[in-house]
């Protein structure tokens, strides 16, 4: 991944979320401590044969892409491809390491894991978990995502609407994450496109004829390995990439819905100007029902006049 900037901020370490938003290295939290045993074949004794997403790509790069709004843009092509498999065939394709075929395994824990596998997430410290959803308002956990990626996979630069409590079991992860406020830099696609939330910038190869605010992009930095636990913020751009050389990667995500907006307090926040923009974005494209020209559409609602 091409150096973008000169200096990515260090994402700090403790042993709590602070209440700030902000992103931090949990270290010490045992937070899935039932699991630091996962590996493989551990996985593949115990997991049980329920199938598995497992998603396929031939650049290595994964961006996500929401299957149901393919048919906004006809000319879409997926960038990966996914199939259902049980997880000891999964790793009998991770073992044939075929370098042209890049795999990552994406799969919310389910009632078809295996008893051992059921022990062990009932063994998760869901006491210092619930105690940051409290602490920080959040709302109730909505899934825990396994995730098992060959070693050099790269999600790309994305946001979600989610808070993430991110926990690394095996191998490392290099995360850059944006604040919010780096929207600008970052080039959302469309909400109508299939690849609503990502950036359209290639970090390998920005293209900074179209994307010229790239280069004023400014993060953060942190490498996340065995039994750390990185607080991803809600709204918080990031791009993953799973470290070359630490083998294949196993990660545990925690999903918690946003904290109520209590009282709103101005001036607004980065990540509530992000939720004001995407709604007034969603009733247009409702409204207008005409995609194609929604981005002449709004340019011209905000120069004043039809260019
Ligand atoms: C499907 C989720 C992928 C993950 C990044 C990664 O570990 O590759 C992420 O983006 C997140 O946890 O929010
Ligand atoms: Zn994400």
């Amino acid at each position: 991944m091409r150096r973008y900037q000169e200096k990515a901020t260090i994402i700090p370490k403790r042993l709590e979320t602070s209440q700030s938003q902000q992103p931090v290295i949990i270290t010490g939290s045992d937070l899935v401590g039932s699991a630091y045993h996962w590996n493989l074949d551990y996985l593949c004794a115990h997991l049980g044969y329920g199938l598995y997403t497992v998603y396929s790509s031939t650049s290595g790069k994964f961006k996500y892409y929401d299957e149901k709004k393919v048919p906004n843009v006809p000319s879409f092509k997926p960038p990966t491809s996914h199939t259902d498999m049980t997880f000891q065939d999964f790793v009998s394709i991770l073992r044939q390491k075929n370098d042209s075929k890049w795999i990552y395994l994406q799969q919310p824990l389910n009632d078809t894991v295996g008893p051992r596998i059921e022990m062990d997430f009932k063994g998760f410290n869901w006491d210092f978990a619930y105690r940051q959803m409290k602490k920080n308002r959040w709302g109730p956990l909505t899934s825990n995502l396994l995730l098992v990626g060959m070693e050099g996979v790269i999600t790309p630069a994305h946001y979600d609407e989610q808070e993430n409590l991110f926990a690394q079991i095996q191998g490392y992860k290099r995360f850059l994450l944006f604040h919010p406020d780096q929207f600008e830099c970052l080039y959302p696609y469309p909400i109508f496109h299939p690849h609503d939330r990502q950036s359209q910038v290639d970090f390998d190869e920005p293209d900074l004829k179209k994307f010229p605010l790239f280069s004023k992009l400014k993060g953060y930095e942190g490498i996340v390995g065995p039994k750390d636990v990185l607080y991803i913020p809600m709204y918080w751009w990031h791009q993953v990439e799973s470290l070359q050389g630490h083998g294949e990667t196993i990660s545990c995500t925690f999903w918690f819905k946003a904290a109520p907006t209590e009282k709103v307090v101005y001036p607004l926040n980065a990540g509530q100007k992000v939720a004001i923009m995407r709604n007034i974005e969603k009733m247009i494209a409702d409204t207008l029902k005409d995609n194609k020209n929604m981005p002449h559409f709004m340019k011209t609602m905000v120069q004043g006049s039809a260019d």
